[in-house]
């Protein structure tokens, strides 16, 4: 086993051009979605969030051709999907692990037979389908748990049996359709460093669906942003967490990294500068600028008086990015030089409102 770096040099492995899916409803024809384009690279993990209702799942469900796109092609490792016979679309789909949100497991086998079973169903001899189960299951963590039923597993080692049997036929991409989704958040945590390991262990390219932002952030390099079927932004985890463009990742991230001010600092809001107030600048941390000491040299160097009110640092793809909000308490002398000194840093500075004073700068 190799570790794998993904880069943007990677080749793509998944190339969706154009893809449109209208499903016929009682009240018309329903544009699920609206001409979607996308490449995923060899060995990233790939994210795809949306509200409930973009069309996340019936994404996933044409890059494996479950739901066949109404236009538009699907490349998965160099096969057109779009344009192979049934026989052959049966054996390309053999090369796409797929992951549940509710597991799919069959209740009656236990948990090797359950990971055996596609293996079963493509003609492998019984030795065969040994050899590839049984390191299937030390992987996932359940190689002592072979023996026992779906109904004898917690959640998360339900989770577990799905992820192996998505490997068993040894896939070139693996779709998670809300792998998480029913989990608690602790279980959520150890599923989602399993696919992190096996991401980098086995080099396996990823595609997850979810709507929860904490997910892309903990372990995708990759984020394409889905809104009513169409892709409304793309990009590495980290510029859409740190820059996010649209709306919809707007919202997304900032419920996850809370840059909204706390109720009490809110209620002290005023209408806009003027007598008997003080500007809030808000500082905004991002990559190697995270490790400058900016605020030891604003107060030293540029004669900052600040009254912290608000902070937050987060790593993300283990790059921190902080934001710190201040009250300024001599921004008659000190702002503009505290400003430019942020600017001339690379770290971003604004004035996000201003507040009622309740103290003022010492002389
Ligand atoms: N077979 C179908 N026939 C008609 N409409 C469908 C069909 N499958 C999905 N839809 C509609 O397509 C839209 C997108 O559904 P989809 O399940 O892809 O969204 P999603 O982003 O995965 O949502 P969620 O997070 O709630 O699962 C929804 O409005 C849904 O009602």
């Amino acid at each position: 086993m190799t570790l794998t770096t993904p880069s943007s040099e990677s080749e793509p492995v998944i190339r969706l051009t154009d893809i449109v899916k209208v499903f016929p409803t009682k009240a018309g024809p329903s544009r699920v979605l609206d001409g979607i384009s996308l490449t995923v690279r060899r060995g990233e993990i790939f994210g795809i969030i949306g509200r409930s209702g973009a069309g996340k799942s019936t994404l996933v469900r044409c890059i494996n051709m479950l739901e066949s796109p109404t236009s538009g092609t699907v490349l998965v490792d160099g096969q057109e999907m779009t344009a192979l016979s049934d026989a052959n679309l049966r054996k390309a789909r053999h090369r796409i692990g797929m992951v549940f949100q509710h597991f799919n497991l069959l209740s009656s086998r236990t948990v090797y037979d359950n990971v055996a079973f596609p293996l079963e169903i493509a003609g492998r001899s019984r030795d065969e389908i040994r050899k590839a189960v049984d390191p299937l299951l030390e992987i996932v963590g359940l190689a002592d748990k072979s023996d026992r039923y779906p109904a004898q597993l917690s959640g998360g080692q339900k989770q577990r049996v799905g992820i192996a049997r998505a490997l068993a036929g040894d896939p070139s991409v693996l779709l998670c359709d809300e792998a998480t989704s029913a989990l608690d958040p602790e279980t959520t945590q150890s599923i989602l460093a399993l696919l992190k390991d096996i991401n980098r262990r086995l080099g396996l390219t990823i595609v997850l669906i979810t709507h929860e932002m904490a997910v892309v952030k903990e372990i995708a390099d990759t984020v394409v942003v889905l809104d009513a079927g169409r892709v409304v932004e793309q990009g590495p985890v980290f510029d859409v967490f740190t820059e996010p463009q649209s709306e919809v990742a707007r919202s997304f991230v900032g419920d996850l990294l809370n840059h909204d001010l706390p109720a009490p600092v809110a209620a002290r809001l005023a209408e806009g500068p003027g007598e008997g107030t003080n500007p809030l600048l808000r500082i905004t941390f991002t990559g190697p600028a995270a490790n400058t000491p900016v605020l030891g040299d604003l107060i030293a160097g540029k004669g900052l008086q600040a009254n912290i009110l608000h902070g937050s640092i987060d790593y993300i793809q283990d790059k921190p990015y902080g934001v710190l909000t201040v009250e300024v308490l001599n921004g008659e002398t000190a702002l503009a030089p505290s400003l430019d000194y942020l600017a001339a840093n690379g770290l971003k500075g604004e004035i996000v409102g201003h507040v009622a004073a309740t103290r003022r700068a010492a002389a």
